[in-house]
């Protein structure tokens, strides 16, 4: 049974048809990248998938159960998202905002246990922002807000982890560091990834699988090494490139050259 599965999700503004029968699955353990031009949809379509937007057709299995029949509770246990954005609030410290990933898997009114403390302590080292548990977060840079962030998903223990464009922001030395440490949690935890991802050589360096989306529809759905070529960089981005296989990582690997 996949983690996250979906069929014929269609979602409409008003007139504007924004998906048209997009299907997803992604396979336990898989990093699946969501890419396309700006205003395509990823973020509606990733936001579907957490239960956060209910598509006019269409329906999202999360471990072979209909995602409209779970709880906000049972949902937050089976898939963690990181949002572009984190609430801004004023003196909030690192250890308070990512103890709320506890509160998602017990409710508001739950009490957090021993266990929850652990998560979040888990959360914070992995993450490497240990150190700033007791700094409000509005004193962080950009790379640590992220790093943050990431806390905040983890601290719910939840197998399947859906980023936001989790690198938006940061410079490329920060934006390695983000994907680097999502690599390695996906290692060590086991997890199952998907990413709306801007730049199409990180999501084939980074990425298993690659989705993308243009006018609405899937454009091509494959793994990295099949899907990412100079056709793709065409048809999606409107971009002439060159694509080759790098020799030692095996991975496709762009090089932008003109707006076509
Ligand atoms: N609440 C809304 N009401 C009307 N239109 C919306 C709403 N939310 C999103 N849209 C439109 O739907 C389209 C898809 O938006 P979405 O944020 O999913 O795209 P995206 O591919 O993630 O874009 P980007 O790469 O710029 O973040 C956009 O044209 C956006 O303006």
């Amino acid at each position: 049974m996949n983690p996250v599965e979906a069929r014929g999700i269609s979602v409409h503004y008003g007139p504007r048809v924004i998906l048209s029968e997009v299907d997803v699955s992604v396979r336990a353990g898989d990093w699946l990248a969501l890419v396309g031009r700006n205003g395509c949809g990823k973020t509606t379509l990733l936001r579907v998938l957490a239960g956060l937007q209910r598509p006019r057709a269409g329906e999202v299995r999360l471990g072979g159960d209909d995602l409209r029949r779970l709880s906000r509770r049972s949902v937050a246990r089976r898939l963690a998202v990181l949002p572009q954005a984190m609430p801004a609030v004023p003196g909030l410290t690192v250890r308070q905002l990512v103890r709320q990933g506890r509160y998602a898997v017990r409710g508001p009114l739950g009490m957090l246990r021993a266990g929850d403390d652990e998560a979040v302590r888990r959360a914070l080292a992995e993450t490497g922002v240990g150190a700033h548990a007791d700094t409000p977060v509005d004193r962080l840079s950009g790379g640590e807000r992220q790093r943050v962030r990431l806390a905040l998903a983890l601290a719910q223990d939840a197998p399947v982890l859906l980023l936001d464009e989790p690198t938006t922001y940061l410079d490329v030395r920060h934006q390695l560091e983000v994907l680097d440490l999502v690599t390695r949690l996906r290692a060590e935890r086991g997890l199952t990834v998907v990413a709306v991802l801007h730049d199409l050589a990180q999501a084939a360096r980074f990425a298993d699988h690659v989705l993308a989306l243009r006018d609405g529809r899937v454009h091509a759905d494959g793994p990295a090494t099949e899907v990412v070529d100079s056709d793709l960089l065409a048809e999606v981005f409107g971009v002439r490139g060159r694509v080759w296989h790098d020799s030692v990582t095996g991975r496709p690997t762009c090089v932008y050259d003109a707006v076509l």
